[in-house]
């Protein structure tokens, strides 16, 4: 099997072993960058639990877990793709190590197909998390139903400049992170064999770099797919002065806190779901 297909499938375990283990968080998260009646996580937290049971945490689970499989998937492939392109433009052979400006380079590629494939159902995601009493979406089938009627294709792609702005850099941080921890690692091996605990820190802490670059587009992102269609017709820098001139500038770190809280289990998780599964892929493929 070529390293791109088992890049593509240990991305894909990766992703599944994110959102079991993040999906709780990141609803906290988004639920706090889309309202003010939540003074903390923890207050969020008891709010949720308060109102909807444990199972309020989980609202919107399903498209992320259907959907994050493959993008995760594409984004590990595109990141492969993104360092073979670095291995030829520095003339490196397949087992040589590429610059760090070749890894960073690769992690803003991966956010290109990544990307692609990760808008609608980020959409679906943070309407289902975001949607109150009412429950106008009965689902995230029924929810991509009533988008696509409404607001045709257009609509499961709303946000994707925001996408790329938060997963361009946060992908190159992320991928960038983990990449130069673990050959740094005290029991790093040539090759980037390491072991789970090194996995897991360096995993981790890829999850917090990507985030602490990622949440100011987050913010607007999660602002802009779940306004009424039109609210915001002069696009991302309307949604941007809007949210400084009423909430100030601090507001673009809202939901810092669970953001980080969850990255780094989440990713400690998935980069360790993608090591196991593409040692595994390795011994019988
Ligand atoms: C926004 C996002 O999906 O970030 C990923 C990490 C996480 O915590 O979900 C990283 N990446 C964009 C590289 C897939």
């Amino acid at each position: 099997m070529s390293e791109s297909a088992k890049a593509f499938l240990s991305g894909g375990f990766g992703g599944v072993c994110l959102v079991a283990v993040g999906h709780p968080l990141d609803t906290i998260k988004v639920k706090m960058q889309t309202s003010n009646e939540y003074s903390s996580m923890a207050d969020c937290f008891r709010k949720i639990v308060a109102k909807d049971g444990p199972r309020g945490l989980f609202a919107g689970m399903a498209a992320p877990l259907a959907g994050i499989t493959p993008i995760f998937a594409v984004y590990f492939w595109g990141f492969d793709l993104g360092k073979q392109i670095a291995r030829v433009v520095e003339g490196k052979g397949p087992e040589e190590q590429i610059s760090t400006a070749g890894i960073m380079f690769a992690g803003g590629f991966s956010a290109i197909p990544g990307s692609a494939v990760m808008v609608p159902g980020d959409r679906i995601k943070v309407i289902l998390q975001t949607q109150g009493e009412k429950k106008l979406y009965n689902g995230p089938i029924d929810c991509a139903k009533k988008i696509y009627a409404e607001e045709g294709i257009r609509g499961l792609y709303k946000g994707t400049a925001l996408t790329l702005l938060r997963d361009g850099p946060g992908s190159v941080a992320y991928y960038g992170a983990y990449e130069l921890m673990k050959v740094n690692m005290p029991n790093a091996v040539p090759g980037g064999a390491s072991g789970a605990l090194s996995t897991i820190f360096c995993g981790g802490m890829a999850g917090v770099f990507n985030w602490i670059v990622a949440v100011p587009p987050d913010v607007l992102k999660s602002r802009f797919q779940t306004a009424p269609t039109g609210t915001y017709p002069g696009g991302i820098r309307q949604v941007a002065t809007e949210l400084i001139a009423k909430e100030g500038v601090a507001s673009l770190y809202k939901g810092l806190a669970p953001a980080l809280a969850r990255a780094f289990p989440a990713n400690a998780a998935c980069f360790l779901g993608v090591e196991t599964s593409k040692k595994v892929l390795n011994m019988y493929m």
